[in-house]
């Protein structure tokens, strides 16, 4: 199968801070897409620029803030966006397809593999499937708001070979370069500490909105879900096959991990947890290091109204999060069987099994 590159562009790539496309910035990354498309790769482009390019057509002056408002800009912008995409990867020879997302398609597995389905269908016929997100509908609380997490959403889902986040400047710098003229570059990453997430600031142009400190959490989730990230910058034709083959102008963000199956994407980046059960200190060493279930000797205490088949967090007792599991006990039964060895619980109820959490439905949140 060919290898799939994901590339998000954001607002400040593609728009001018008074508002409106920049046809001319869009057709430079429409090209260098292309080229990526003729060198085999299959290829998502995860697009912002709603907003930024349809708030001036539809009357207003500048960047609006009010939901609504933002909404109505981006129903504009995202068919003049589209129109442009169709025309750039026309005049190469390839087709745009337009994909709207939401949160909430992440939530529901059903919804999110049909997505996936669409994709697979789409990069089959040789098309570009762009993706945005669906700001019509989506809720502010339930908003990804900037696109980089929604495209390391997307990255794992479609098991990308590489995510690579375009935006206005060219990597993570020790300090935000607007401001630190003695700021470096941070050239590769092995893993995203909070030190390193302090260094991240915000966005860095008035059409922008997650600045560095979501495409560093983007690149989290997407290093999670085994694909290694880039974020930086393509400038000059080629700049993004440089990218792609390990010497672009940008940081790299490296993983070890294998791909994510779509069942543990789903447990660990959109399950909503109902109860929290805290193991004590040998559970967690068997839960992080060892691939093992989590039995009922282990739990310390539980909390919450849960039943088999709802989905829990695990903390160790320094009340850190260890990860997420599908629970096999209703909460009243692990409160009364919380500690004991197996052989004692399986004398005391009945449950259809005796782990508290299998270790086929669990995953590891933090290192
Ligand atoms: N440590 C940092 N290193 C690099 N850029 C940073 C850093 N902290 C903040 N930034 C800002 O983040 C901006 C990119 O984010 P953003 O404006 O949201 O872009 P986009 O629209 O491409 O998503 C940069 O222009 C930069 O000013
Ligand atoms: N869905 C929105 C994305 C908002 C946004 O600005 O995102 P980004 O430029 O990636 O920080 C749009 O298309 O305007």
């Amino acid at each position: 199968m060919a290898e799939r590159i994901v590339v998000k562009i954001g607002s400040s790539s593609l728009t001018s801070d008074e508002g409106g496309l920049n046809r001319s910035k869009l057709d430079f990354f429409a090209s260098e897409l292309s080229a990526l498309k003729r060198a085999g790769y299959q290829v998502v482009l995860v697009t912002s620029g709603a907003v930024a390019a349809g708030f001036r057509a539809i009357g207003y002056t500048s960047r609006p803030k009010q939901v609504h408002e933002k909404q109505a800009s981006a129903a504009v912008g995202q068919a003049m966006l589209m129109q442009a995409y169709q025309e750039s990867f026309g005049r190469d020879g390839y087709i745009a397809a337009q994909i709207l997302l939401t949160r909430a398609d992440f939530s529901n597995r059903r919804r999110i593999e049909s997505a996936l389905m669409t994709m697979e269908e789409l990069l089959r016929q040789g098309a570009i499937p762009v993706i945005n997100e669906n700001d019509t509908v989506a809720t502010e609380e339930l908003k990804f708001g900037d696109n980089d997490m929604l495209s390391s959403l997307v990255a794992n889902l479609v098991k990308a070979k590489q995510l690579i986040i375009l935006t206005d400047t060219d990597g993570l710098y020790t300090a935000d370069p607007r401001f630190n003229q003695d700021a470096r570059r941070i050239e590769r990453v092995t893993q995203i500490s909070e030190d390193l997430m302090q260094l991240a600031g915000g966005s860095g142009s008035s059409v922008g909105t997650g600045g560095m400190r979501s495409k560093l959490e983007a690149a989290r989730i997407a290093m999670r879900g085994g694909v290694p990230a880039f974020v930086g910058r393509a400038a000059e034709p080629g700049d993004l096959a440089l990218a792609v083959s390990g010497i672009g102008k940008g940081t790299y963000f490296d993983t070890s991990l294998g791909n994510l199956p779509v069942k543990k994407q789903w447990l660990g980046f959109h399950s909503m947890p109902q109860g929290r059960i805290i193991v004590d200190d040998g559970a967690e060493l068997a839960l992080r290091n060892g691939g093992k279930s989590l039995l009922p000797a282990g739990v310390r205490e539980s909390e919450g109204d849960f039943h088999p088949g709802d989905v829990v967090e695990v903390l160790g007792l320094s009340g850190d999060t260890i990860g997420r599991g599908v629970v096999n006990y209703e909460s009243m039964q692990l409160k009364a069987v919380a500690g004991m060895n197996s052989d004692e619980v399986k004398r005391r109820i009945d449950v259809s099994r005796i782990e508290v959490i299998h270790r086929d439905e669990w995953i590891t949140l933090k290192a």
